[in-house]
């Protein structure tokens, strides 16, 4: 079983306008509103590839009951802590560019951190856990420390995608993978690329703190995959991006999902990088025929 950690979920309300003006009454051309928050993605698109999987969590009021909805109607196993309070709203403006404005989240008492600390404690040697995405404020700053030291203990492996001190202060517990995209990366180091070399240098940098696989994805400009003994270029397939929201957690999905299957990590890579093009290519999460048909036109050489 994968499960997937999300401690601050969302509702991404996604919102085309043609001509913002600040400051003005505008309307919106059309609106969608989405499950969000980054394992709930990750937990989607492993359904989709048929990986067995769970999405654990925070989730509270009227927003996360959307959010519940939604997955068990699509038949997204879940296993959420409910909170007294709503679950975030995020905000995704596509206009001439895309902004995002992501809600802070809910605050989480004491007791209910606690219960998601005891649920993944309950998790055994064979199961992996994806922990993905920023943490509600109210959590204490080493609480996904907190969740590693208790889930390691069983000997699950574990893979993270979130960002600053908290990536940092679990690379030394040896996650499985680590997929910052160029802005996380740079700001992690605080440095600016001026070069490739420079993506190489820190990307290897991470191997060295901990991770025993690393993902710099790129955008349009698919990703590099840095593994103990080489590294690997993967080139996406064009095509029309209609909202790349997710894509960065569908690319965790894929590689984790096949990784399962295969234990090879250049496979897992090409599904990562078709399934994140998928999603970019569609407006909501990716289906999995849609991966499928990317795979072929993925690209991976060892460089
Ligand atoms: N515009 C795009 N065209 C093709 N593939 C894309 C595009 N945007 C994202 N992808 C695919 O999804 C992966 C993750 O996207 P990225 O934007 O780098 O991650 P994140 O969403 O975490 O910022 C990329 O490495 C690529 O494989
Ligand atoms: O937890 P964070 O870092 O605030 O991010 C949450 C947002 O990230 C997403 O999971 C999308 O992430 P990616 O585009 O990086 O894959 C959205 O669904 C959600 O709104």
């Amino acid at each position: 079983m994968i499960y997937t950690v999300t401690l601050n979920p969302s509702i991404d309300y996604i919102v085309h306008a043609d001509d913002v003006k600040l400051g003005e009454l505008n309307y919106m051309s059309s609106d969608l509103k989405l499950p969000g928050g980054k394992g709930i993605n990750v937990s989607r698109i492993l359904h989709e590839l048929e990986v067995g999987t769970t999405a654990l969590g925070f989730i509270g009021g009227f927003t996360g009951e959307f959010i519940t909805n939604w997955l068990s109607r699509d038949n997204v196993n879940t296993d959420f802590v409910n909170i007294q309070e709503d679950t975030r709203i995020n905000i995704k403006l596509k206009a001439d560019s895309e902004t995002e404005i992501n809600g802070k989240g809910p605050v989480i008492s004491v007791a209910e951190a606690n219960l998601l600390l005891d649920k993944v404690e309950k998790v055994s040697s064979e199961d992996m856990i994806a922990l993905s995405g920023s943490m509600p404020k109210a959590l204490p700053k080493d609480y996904y420390e907190q969740l590693v030291k208790r889930m390691i203990a069983s000997g699950a492996e574990f893979v993270i995608d979130t960002t600053g001190d908290a990536l940092k202060s679990v690379l030394p517990y040896g996650p499985l993978l680590v997929k910052p995209n160029l802005e996380e990366l740079q700001q992690l180091f605080d440095v600016t690329f001026s070069k490739k070399e420079d993506i190489l240098h820190y990307g290897k940098q991470l191997l060295e703190l901990g991770a025993k696989n690393v993902i710099v994805s790129m955008a349009g400009d698919g990703a590099l995959l840095f593994t103990e003994d080489a590294v690997y270029q993967g080139i996406s397939p064009s095509g029309e991006v209609k909202n790349s929201v997710g894509a960065g957690d569908s690319m965790i999905a894929g590689f984790i999902g096949e990784y399962r299957k295969t234990g090879d990590v250049e496979t897992a890579f090409k599904m990562g990088l078709a399934s994140g093009s998928a999603t970019a290519f569609s407006n909501d999460l990716a289906k999995k025929n849609d991966i499928l048909s990317l795979l072929d036109k993925v690209k991976v050489t060892r460089i």
